[in-house]
């Protein structure tokens, strides 16, 4: 009905399992969407595709993204600059495509300011320990960017509550099974539709 896509965020402590969980609904087919490639100075981990994953660029470019206002919200995380190009996000919604944003939990708030339509979700780990044995796991950080990263984390969990909703990766089927239940669920809520049915009655 809603000719406007649906803007996903999803959001949550590094290592919680976002990547992992948005690469199994895409594997899958569990529903459509466009992913938003990232702009980050972070260096590119092994395998990661300039343009796929990230586009990889220098501070200095980063900064000029910025002045030139090209950036929907951007994050300075454990050193590293983040942010989502702007351009993109609103044209995709536009088209009507659902558009998935994964994003840290500062850069999602600012999202939520500019565009509280968003459907905010927090992927959250089953504990603490578990997050550090992902992050452990995945070997793709040194122990300090490691520690710095659940201490972001303990701050990170307790903003939860500003989120529409929240999702245990404890198994990735089960993670993915509720954001399929969530995505379902908002593209007929009323708030989405409303306009729609309003448009309708006035021309008839
Ligand atoms: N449900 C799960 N059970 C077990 N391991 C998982 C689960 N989800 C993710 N992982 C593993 O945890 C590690 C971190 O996952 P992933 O890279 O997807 O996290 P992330 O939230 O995208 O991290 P970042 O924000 O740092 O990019 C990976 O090694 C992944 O295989
Ligand atoms: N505010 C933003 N945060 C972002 C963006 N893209 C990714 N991220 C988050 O950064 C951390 C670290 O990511 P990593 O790839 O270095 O592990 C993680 O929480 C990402 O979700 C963005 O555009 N804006």
């Amino acid at each position: 009905m809603a000719d406007k896509g649906l803007l996903l965020v999803l959001s949550g402590p590094s290592g919680v399992g976002k990547g992992t969980v948005k690469s199994a609904i895409v594997e899958h087919k569990v529903f459509p969407f466009e992913y938003s490639v990232s702009m980050t100075t972070r260096k590119p981990r092994e395998g990661e595709v300039d343009g796929k994953d990230y586009y990889f660029v220098s501070r200095e470019q980063f900064q000029q993204a910025v002045q030139d206002n090209q950036l929907l919200e951007y994050n300075e995380y454990v050193g590293n600059l983040y942010g989502t190009p702007l351009g993109p996000v609103k044209k995709m919604l536009a088209q009507g495509k659902d558009v998935l944003l994964e994003i840290d939990v500062n850069g999602a708030r600012k999202v939520r300011e500019q565009m509280p339509d968003g459907v905010f979700i927090f992927l959250t780990p089953p504990d603490l320990h578990t997050l550090r044995d992902r992050l452990e796991h995945r070997g793709t950080e040194s122990e300090e960017v490691i520690r710095g990263r659940i201490a972001q984390a303990r701050k990170e969990i307790l903003v939860m509550q500003d989120y529409d909703y929240a999702v245990v990766n404890d198994t990735v089927a089960n993670a993915v099974a509720h954001i399929k239940a969530i995505v379902d669920a908002e593209h007929v809520s009323v708030k989405r539709v409303i306009d729609d049915y309003r448009r309708m009655v006035q021309e008839d």
